[in-house]
């Protein structure tokens, strides 16, 4: 698409620039670290700061995680979400939690905002109440967003949000030649919400990709 005369646009160069428009801080740096020595990979600047808009946009008081780590997403949520507001963040691997508990203390995090459940999602999800919640988001292993994704619409209430980052799976989603069980099963989902009358979704192809979608006011 040529947006001046000549001028030749680079959506690939955008996309990497996103990733460096902002620098991480070192309690995220460290809390990456982290991450990095346990095995649970983390989002970059771009997908953290738009988390961070959505929760901040939203005023959000109630959030709920899916997929700890060790607390890199965590931190970005707190950090826009309401002064008073409480993230419930569930992963079953208590090491995970440990490390997120150690960078919620280095950010400073006052401990009652924040609800580590260490159980599969699947075990925590229904326990949770009904459009209590202005924002879900679903950061565990790609291939298991199908399993969350109508429980995270229960949970939100009118104009709340769900996000899921890793929906594009660095770019594997659009290649036809990708039909491995993880890439089928994040397309299905992504189709499915493109459908369901609940939701209005957007693609936002930062990171490995952020699906948003809020939940309408009319059904
Ligand atoms: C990609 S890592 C999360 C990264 C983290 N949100 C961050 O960006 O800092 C995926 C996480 O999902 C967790 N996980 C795996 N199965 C899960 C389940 N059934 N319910 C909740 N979390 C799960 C893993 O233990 C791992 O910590």
């Amino acid at each position: 698409m040529t947006t001046e005369a000549g001028a030749h646009e680079d959506r690939g160069a955008a996309w990497a620039f996103s990733e460096t428009y902002l620098v991480e801080d070192a309690t995220l740096l460290r809390a990456r670290e982290r991450g990095v020595e346990l095995g649970a990979p983390t989002v970059g600047t771009a997908t953290g700061s738009l988390l961070q808009v959505v929760a901040g946009a939203l005023q959000a008081r109630a959030v709920v995680e899916i997929g700890t780590g060790s607390g890199v997403v965590s931190l970005w949520l707190l950090r826009g979400m309401a002064p008073d507001g409480v993230l419930t963040t569930i992963d079953p691997d208590v090491a995970h939690h440990r490390a997120a508990k150690t960078a919620f203390a280095e950010e400073g995090v006052e401990p009652h905002r924040t609800r580590t459940i260490s159980r599969p999602a699947t075990d925590v999800l229904p326990r949770l109440a009904d459009a209590a919640y202005d924002l879900v988001v679903v950061t565990a292993e790609p291939h298991t967003l199908a399993a969350y994704v109508d429980a995270a619409v229960r949970l939100l209430r009118p104009g709340g949000v769900l996000a899921m980052v890793d929906s594009l799976l660095a770019g594997r989603v659009v290649d036809p030649t990708w039909r491995d069980h993880e890439t089928a099963a994040v397309r299905r989902v992504l189709w499915a919400l493109r459908e369901d009358a609940r939701l209005a979704p957007a693609m936002v192809p930062v990171g490995d990709g952020v699906l948003l979608a809020v939940r309408r006011h009319d059904a």
